[in-house]
């Protein structure tokens, strides 16, 4: 364009020559015109741009960028016409054909995320002041199978005058020394009962026609209180349930099951969209250009794994009324929506589009990472939209950066628990090219004399859903500099685990 434009200036006959250019692997290709003269002047209007050229081509990002600063300036003062770099952020428009969105570092996309969604500040509080409204165990309750009886009856032959099982109500009437009842774990001991002597320390000695014991032996001296949990002993009325705050819905709606309570959690109400016209519902016979649908499954159950659930699913096709009409209506129901598909540059990707219709403010349109270069989150008042890219190992690497933090944010976890936890580990393959973006890896763990060791899972192809098997953590690979461009055995990097059971071999 360079060359046709200062071409045309000299004469109008630049209009008809072939003012080619591209680019074959890393080599720039450039079509000069046939006169050697013409070739000179050419050659002279294009010379400085080749060094960011070819650094682009190389992708020597630490050059690009210094460049961009030295045409753009640092602060307020521009260049007169300001340089758009097409790789960097476009406007958008006609002309255009870049993302208008700039590409956030992945920490800064996060910190968006949380800063925008509303959390429920007073879970961590509610829970720290909820006391339990009840004893465990609400009566005295035995400890063994055995006998309950008085302790000041001594050892000896007992008559058994009845038989308590766990769930009979508690036995108030008195009975002699020399009595007892045979009893069960977890049963109410009679009011008039200081002790339980198992089964085992016991001997039958007459059974009744009926079959039911008569009289036992009880061979060890009863000691007071022996093998009775007294009242409220595991945990006492009024006193708080949670003595510490742990947010894990395993142990808050254990314990508030415990009390008999519902969890006084607002979980947020979380919608599973994938879009895509090539989709079709796993149970279908395959189609010609149409594929199954992963995304979907894979979201619904890693919601699931980390405690929440999928209100609603659906599936729609790349087409923008049909995205307009279930996003207009959708937040009728949910809080969050979990979108996977059309979030790129392509004329069927709606999904920013009918955001921007839907008067949803784009926090985050593009992220600086491998794989989920377009993650996109959006929000609108207390409603937010995950556009997770359709690949789905993107969708899967970006469910667990970003959407999940979210959603744990939103119910009230602390924000340093909203994150998966992250580890050191030591790389194994030999050498793992570093891409100039920071990159996601799916890697199996191995204990090996008590440190953790990584193995990436094959070919990590965004689009490659195998290599979410035997996947324990995400490393996180560094960006691509000039001076390191690969990873290596033994190299120690930060990894995100994904699983409660992170460690597959041990060795
Ligand atoms: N010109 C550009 N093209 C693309 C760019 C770019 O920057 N410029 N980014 C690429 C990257 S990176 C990604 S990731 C994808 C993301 O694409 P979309 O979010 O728009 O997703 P789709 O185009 O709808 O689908 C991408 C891919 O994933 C498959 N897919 C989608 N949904 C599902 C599903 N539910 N189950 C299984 N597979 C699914 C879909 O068939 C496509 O193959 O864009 C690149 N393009
Ligand atoms: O970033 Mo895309 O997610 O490479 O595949
Ligand atoms: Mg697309």
């Amino acid at each position: 364009m360079a060359i046709g434009m200062h071409s045309l200036q000299k004469t109008k006959f630049a209009a008809l020559s072939r003012s080619v250019c591209g680019i074959a692997g890393k080599t720039l290709i450039i079509n000069f015109p046939g006169s050697e003269k013409a070739v000179v002047e050419c050659f002279y209007y294009i010379k400085d741009l080749l060094p960011h050229a070819l650094h682009l081509i190389n992708n020597d990002l630490a050059l690009v960028r210094k460049t961009h600063e030295k045409l753009q300036g640092s602060g307020v003062a521009q260049s007169p016409t300001p340089h758009v770099c097409p790789h960097k952020t476009g406007k958008g428009d006609g002309v255009d054909r870049n993302s208008p969105y700039p590409m956030l570092p992945v920490n800064e996309a996060l910190n968006l995320i949380l800063q925008t969604v509303k959390t429920q500040e007073t879970l961590p509080n509610l829970l720290k002041n909820f006391k339990s409204p009840v004893d465990i165990p609400p009566f005295r309750a035995s400890i063994k199978d055995g006998y309950a009886m008085k302790s000041s009856g001594f050892s000896g032959s007992k008559k058994v005058i009845g038989y308590i099982s766990a769930g009979d109500s508690i036995i108030s009437d008195d009975f002699e020394e020399d009595e007892c009842y045979k009893i069960n774990t977890g049963a109410p001991v009679p009011l008039k009962a200081d002790c339980v002597v198992q089964v085992e320390d016991t001997k039958l000695l007459k059974t009744k026609k009926n079959g039911q014991e008569d009289l036992v032996e009880i061979l060890v001296e009863p000691k007071k209180d022996l093998d009775i949990r007294p009242l409220g002993c595991d945990l006492s009325k009024n006193s708080p349930l949670f003595p510490s705050v742990d947010l894990s819905p395993v142990v808050v709606k254990s314990l508030m099951a415990s009390v008999g309570h519902a969890v006084p959690l607002h979980k947020p109400l979380v919608a599973v969209i994938s879009t895509g016209s090539e989709l079709l519902d796993p149970q279908d016979y395959p189609i010609e250009g149409k594929i199954y649908d992963s995304n979907t499954t894979m979201l619904r159950q890693l919601l699931q794994y980390f405690g929440f659930e999928c209100f609603v699913t659906k599936v729609l096709s790349d087409d923008f009324e049909e995205v307009f009409e279930t996003l207009s209506s959708i937040y009728d129901e949910v809080d969050f929506v979990i979108c996977s598909g059309g979030v790129s540059m392509g004329d069927k990707d709606f999904i920013k589009p009918v955001l921007q219709k839907l008067g949803f403010q784009l926090l985050v349109g593009r992220v600086n990472m491998k794989p989920g270069k377009p993650m996109t989150f959006a929000a609108k008042g207390d409603k937010y939209f995950f556009g997770l890219p359709g690949n789905p190992v993107s969708a899967f690497v970006c469910f667990h950066l970003f959407a999940l933090p979210a959603v744990r944010w939103c119910s009230g976890w602390t924000q340093e628990k909203c994150m998966l936890p992250v580890v050191q580990v030591i790389l194994e393959n030999q050498s793992v090219p570093l891409d100039p973006r920071p990159e996601y890896m799916r890697a199996t763990i191995t204990s090996r004399n008590g440190q953790l060791y990584a193995s990436i899972t094959g070919n990590q192809m965004s689009s490659r859903l195998q290599s979410i098997v035997g996947a324990d953590v995400l490393v996180h690979l560094p960006a691509r500099t000039e001076t390191k461009t690969e990873a290596k055995a033994g190299d120690i990097l930060p990894a995100s685990v994904l699983r409660y059971d992170f460690i597959t071999k041990y060795e």
